[in-house]
């Protein structure tokens, strides 16, 4: 069931066209991440959602009940939306169970009960309770921020990038706990980022804002393997991209013909493989057999590495980065096979 819903939501300031036409909606108690290059509208959204700002054009309804109709809206304190931010904002000189408090009813018999509740929520020791936020860490501040916006007991949480000033493990870990927190509340979640990892794995639904507008919403995988255009399938991950030519249900291209959903292409068209599709096995310097390249660089990252390889048939080079044991040499030759369909863009 819709929860959230948006509808041709435009916002300008000036001359800048903010969010353009922007329609999304939002199932009940599910997480969505917004991504998108930096001034793509995000925040815009967020506040838009919130009763920050109100649309110039467009409808938003929450749970059925009109937020914005055009520039007509319900104020902000009234929407009852959680917004926690990127730094979280907590009051520097309040402990955190006044922080915490904050969020809850004045003159409530159970309030300290409530907060030690709280805290416990966003897995904290309630022995930190009469710290400032300065002696906590930044994972543990964004827990507390979290804990003061569970408080009101939203309907709707949004967070504005908010795991993004933590190092990666804690970010991580953060990530996972506080999906695990809003998911046990049943909260409706909506997460701005520009990660793309993050938003892939945090959301069960990515939309992908770009100048303002919205160019493509769906399940993460979804997003990821049948993304509609190049600019969407560059900014979710890496891809292999190179012409083919399509018939039913297969393209040609530099790597041979291989499977491919074509829905109605056919001729000339863009592909895209994702890097992890590509495996390569070393051969012997006369072998003639299959798809054949030469290693020409090869970049160790740790966990990661990247292979570029040159087409033996036409010098084609393709970047395949992906985790691996095989570090071969430069100059070796390999054979490449493609695991699972090559993508065709509708555009
Ligand atoms: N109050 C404002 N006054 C004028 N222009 C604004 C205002 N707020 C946002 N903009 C412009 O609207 C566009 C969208 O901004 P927005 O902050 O929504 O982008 P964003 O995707 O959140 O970016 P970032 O990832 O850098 O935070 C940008 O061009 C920005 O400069």
């Amino acid at each position: 069931m819709t929860f959230l819903t948006i509808e041709g939501a435009s916002k300008r300031y000036g001359a800048v066209a903010a969010l353009d036409d922007v329609s999304l909606a939002v199932p009940a108690g599910s997480r969505t991440a917004i991504v998108g290059a930096s001034g793509s509208g995000k925040t815009t959204l967020l506040r838009l959602i919130a009763g920050f700002e109100a649309p110039d054009a467009g409808r938003l309804t929450l749970d059925g009940a009109v937020l914005a109709d055009g520039p007509a809206i319900v104020p902000a304190h009234r929407r009852g939306i959680g917004f926690v931010t990127q730094d979280g904002a907590l009051f520097p000189h309040l402990t955190i169970a006044q922080n915490i408090g904050f969020g809850l009813e004045r003159g409530l018999a159970d309030r300290a009960v409530r907060i030690e509740a709280l805290m416990r929520t966003v897995d904290l020791d309630p022995a930190m309770l009469e710290r400032r936020p300065h002696q906590l860490s930044g994972g543990q501040q964004q827990r507390v921020a979290l804990a003061r916006a569970l408080a009101r007991q939203p309907r709707l949480m949004l967070l504005d990038e908010p795991f993004s000033a933590l190092d990666t493990g804690l970010r991580e870990a953060t990530r996972k706990a506080v999906a695990a927190m809003l998911e046990a509340a049943g909260v409706t979640t909506i997460l701005v980022t520009h990660d793309q990892t993050e938003a892939l794995s945090f959301a069960h639904q990515v939309a992908v804002l770009s100048e303002g507008r919205l160019a493509q919403a769906g399940a993460p995988h979804e997003l990821y393997r049948r993304p509609h255009d190049r600019r969407t399938a560059l900014f979710l991950g890496e891809a292999v991209l190179m012409k083919g030519q399509a018939g039913v249900g297969w393209v040609d291209c530099a790597l041979g013909r291989l499977p491919a959903g074509t829905h109605g292409h056919r001729g000339e068209v863009e592909i895209m493989l994702r890097p992890e599709q590509i495996r390569f096995t070393p051969v012997e310097e006369g072998a003639e057999q299959g798809c054949l390249a030469r290693v020409v660089e090869v970049e160790f990252g740790g966990a990661l590495r990247a292979v570029t390889v040159a087409l033996i048939s036409n010098g084609m080079k393709l970047r395949i980065t992906g985790t691996g044991l095989e570090l071969p040499p430069t100059g070796a030759r390999v054979r490449l096979n493609v695991a699972g369909p090559a993508h065709v863009f509708d555009a």
